[in-house]
């Protein structure tokens, strides 16, 4: 047996294919790692042929990530059993509606000391009506420690090798640096903080608050407009984590996975792309999403549904006027044109205070 340790990716969408680009060079780079990254695939046919076939003899998702090549040593398996039962350290970035399944396939099939890195943006309902966090759900069905990676990362930039930074959330501070060698590139910088759940919460919150930047742009609103959106959106999330997260810093919204991905995905994401366009031709968000990704998901319009099932259930939605907002919109209770008036008298605007010193 190799005491190198062992990578599987689980994923292989728009990010997760450009990653494992990152991923792969690393660990056929560094000899603490195994060469061979195992890459689950969800099996499809492409022209009549398996996507797991062309990414293994072409070495290029053809679907989710044309135009860039994947190293070599990353091997693409459709089976998830198979690409993950070696691993010591499990990737998991698939779009976060999947992640239950996944674990369940995956229940006791894997090495009892693997560890798990979530690259996954999103939420789940959970049991009593509040949500759960990806990584909380991946620890608890499969018993191991789950990291996080958020960052300012549009793939397909990522993929160019533009220069971006990113997040990780550790509590295991020991495998800061095994994380920091697996992911750091010369274009692809890493900040590992402590702050676990205030980076995941970011993560998932921004997507929404893209939402919202999206209807602005198909209302033709103008920037000022989507940068109050923007503003009152990071408010509404400092918020969410300090009433449902206690003891997470503000500090944490200062690095990549906080203001610098909320501005990103506002600007250059699906998310913001997909809500323009609702607003624009009426279409519904599925037929829309269907139309435009050919076959990425949103992750924003079923974040809004997971956020606001708790909010209500708390009776908060009042106190997160933008985040109902967006769900109401996403879900058809209310209109686009709507939006502005839901956060004319954002509890914001009620703040006379002091502003705290630097
Ligand atoms: N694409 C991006 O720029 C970034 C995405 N993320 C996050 O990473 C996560 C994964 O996103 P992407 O890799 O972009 O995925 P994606 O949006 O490209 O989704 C497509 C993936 O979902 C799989 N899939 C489709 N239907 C499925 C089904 N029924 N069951 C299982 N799998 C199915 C496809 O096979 C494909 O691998 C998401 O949470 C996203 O928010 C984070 C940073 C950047
Ligand atoms: O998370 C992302 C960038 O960091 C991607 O956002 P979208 O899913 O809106 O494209």
């Amino acid at each position: 047996m190799s005491d190198k340790t062992r990578v599987c990716i689980v994923g292989s969408g728009n990010w997760g294919s450009a990653i494992a680009k990152i991923v792969g060079a690393n660990c056929a780079r560094l000899s603490n790692f195994d060469d061979r990254v195992t890459m689950y695939v969800y099996e499809e046919m492409i022209d009549g042929k398996k996507l797991t076939e062309i990414i293994n003899t072409t070495h290029e998702n053809v679907k989710y990530l044309p135009g860039h090549k994947l190293p070599s040593n990353v091997v693409a398996i459709p089976d998830i059993v198979e690409a993950a039962k070696e691993a010591d350290i499990l990737i998991f970035v698939v779009p976060h509606q999947f992640i239950r399944n996944f674990c369940s396939s995956l229940l006791g099939k894997i090495k009892p000391t693997a560890v798990a890195i979530s690259l996954i943006k999103g939420f789940d309902i959970a049991e009593g009506g509040g949500i759960d966090l990806i990584s909380h759900i991946i620890t608890r069905h499969l018993k191991i420690p789950c990291s996080v990676l958020m960052g300012a990362n549009l793939a397909n930039e990522v993929a160019e090798e533009k220069f971006c930074e990113t997040t990780i959330g550790s509590r295991d501070m020991k495998m800061a640096p095994t994380f920091r060698d697996l992911f750091q590139a010369h274009h692809f910088r890493v900040v590992v903080v402590d702050d676990v759940n205030a980076v995941e919460v970011c993560g998932a919150l921004k997507n929404i608050v893209a939402c919202g930047a999206g209807f602005v742009d198909g209302l033709g609103l103008g920037d000022n407009t989507k940068a109050a959106v923007i503003r009152l959106g990071l408010m509404e999330m400092i918020k969410f984590v300090d009433i449902f997260y206690p003891g997470s810093k503000l500090a944490t919204f200062f690095e990549s996975c906080g203001v610098a991905d909320l501005i990103t995905t506002c600007y250059g994401g699906r998310n913001r792309k997909v809500s323009e366009a609702f607003v624009k031709t009426g279409k519904s968000i599925k037929e829309l999403e269907a139309e435009m990704l050919n076959g990425q998901k949103l992750q924003g319009p079923i974040t809004a549904e997971e956020v606001n099932f708790m909010l209500k259930n708390k009776q908060m939605e009042d106190k997160f006027p933008l985040f109902t907002a967006i769900h109401k919109i996403c879900s058809g209770t209310i209109q686009a044109k709507d939006l502005i008036d839901c956060i004319r008298n954002h509890p914001e605007h009620m703040k006379i205070t002091h502003v705290a010193k630097l």
